[in-house]
């Protein structure tokens, strides 16, 4: 019964909207850049948090995480292969549409740039196609929210460039960074300019609790698509102008449960608030965030899903099929609907 359960979620075509690239890093490529680089001295168990493990001042002590993975990756040779490893083991899990997110990294130690890091993950995602993965990727630029004003308009040009030059695989911008540092207030005009200029809007909200303040600040952008939410609600300190105004705008939600479980900013899995806006009919995405990190895959992540909330099969069917209206490249709706209805049949005879 599990194993049929665990096909039927790893067939089920599943759409990815929000995976961090460093953070998607799997243990097989993490092996690869360890021997790579023997003169780091890292061990596996700084780069991934499994199951049970906690830690007291969680948060910012996950944060260190990416600190390691990044000195591993901090070469154009090592983004290339991250990137391709990455998108190969998307589609092998199904998913057959990925918005890939990154911040861009200089390294002055080994001359990569942030324009040849985005230059790079770009040729990744052409490599991939032309070598026939059973995949489309799209790109978002990130902007880690610790950097201020300054590096967020830097990167926001950075941005609309490669949108321009790359004939639509950079769709987007992301907000991200250790959600406990910096104000979203200062960051206002870069995210203002990227709207402007055509750049789609997904950002990290009310990640951890007493946001309501930046988060009614970003939400008058209005972003596109949000990330997490999870304390948006009035039950758990948000309140209910913030919920109205994400209605308003029928804003998509990318929800990460184990993301938010080992991140300790949610209980357990049954306290996760994905039923909060599931059960309001709200747009929402089920995400991994972190694959690499938190040993998970987007099938896992449905079949959690399911398993917590005691949803059908056809349940989670309809809710990977809606996805598809979720993404910032809507050009490809109407091929990704088609691919669902062609696949449908499959499915549901096992
Ligand atoms: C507890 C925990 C780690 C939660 C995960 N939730 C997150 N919240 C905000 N930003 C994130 C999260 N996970 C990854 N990121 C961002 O993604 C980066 C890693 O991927 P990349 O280097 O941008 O390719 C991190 O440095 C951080 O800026
Ligand atoms: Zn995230």
């Amino acid at each position: 019964m599990e194993k049929e359960a665990d096909l039927f979620y790893r067939q089920l075509p599943k759409v990815e909207l929000h995976a961090h690239l460093n953070g998607s890093v799997s243990f097989s490529t993490i092996e690869k850049l360890m021997a790579r680089k023997p003169h780091l001295n890292i061990e596996h168990g700084m780069t991934a948090i499994r199951s049970g493990q906690r830690r007291k001042l969680w948060m910012s002590m996950c944060f260190k995480v990416f600190k390691v993975i990044h000195q591993l990756v901090d070469t154009e040779e090592d983004i290339l292969m991250v990137t391709k490893d990455v998108i190969r083991e998307f589609a092998a899990d199904g998913v057959k549409y990925l918005e890939l997110r990154s911040t861009p990294r200089k390294e002055t130690t080994t001359g990569m740039t942030k324009r040849t890091y985005v230059e790079t993950v770009i040729q990744a995602i052409r490599q991939c196609k032309n070598e026939g993965v059973d995949i489309e990727v799209r790109f978002l630029v990130a902007v880690d929210r610790r950097n201020g004003t300054e590096v967020a308009m830097e990167t926001v040009k950075l941005a609309e460039d490669f949108m321009l030059s790359t004939g639509g695989l950079v769709v987007g911008l992301d907000l991200s960074g250790d959600p406990t540092v910096g104000h979203g207030r200062d960051l206002l005009p870069a995210l203002q300019k990227a709207k402007n200029c055509g750049l789609k809007l997904s950002l990290h909200l009310s990640e951890v609790p007493s946001q309501a303040d930046e988060s009614e600040l970003l939400l008058n952008i209005p972003p596109d698509r949000i990330g997490h939410g999870t304390f948006l609600h009035p039950e758990v300190g948000g309140s209910q102008s913030l919920v109205d105004k994400v209605r308003k705008h029928n804003t998509p939600l990318e929800l990460c449960l184990t993301s938010n479980v080992k991140g300790q900013t949610v209980s357990s899995y049954s306290q996760h608030h994905f039923l909060y806006w599931y059960q309001m009919g709200h747009p929402s995405v089920i995400c991994t965030d972190d694959k690499g990190v938190f040993c998970t895959d987007l099938s896992q992540e449905y079949q959690l899903a399911a398993s917590t909330f005691n949803l059908s099969q056809e349940d989670m069917w309809t809710l990977s099929q809606k996805a598809i209206d979720c993404t910032f490249s809507p050009d490809l709706n109407q091929q990704l609907h088609q691919r669902w209805l062609e696949l449908r049949p499959t499915l549901f005879q096992l």
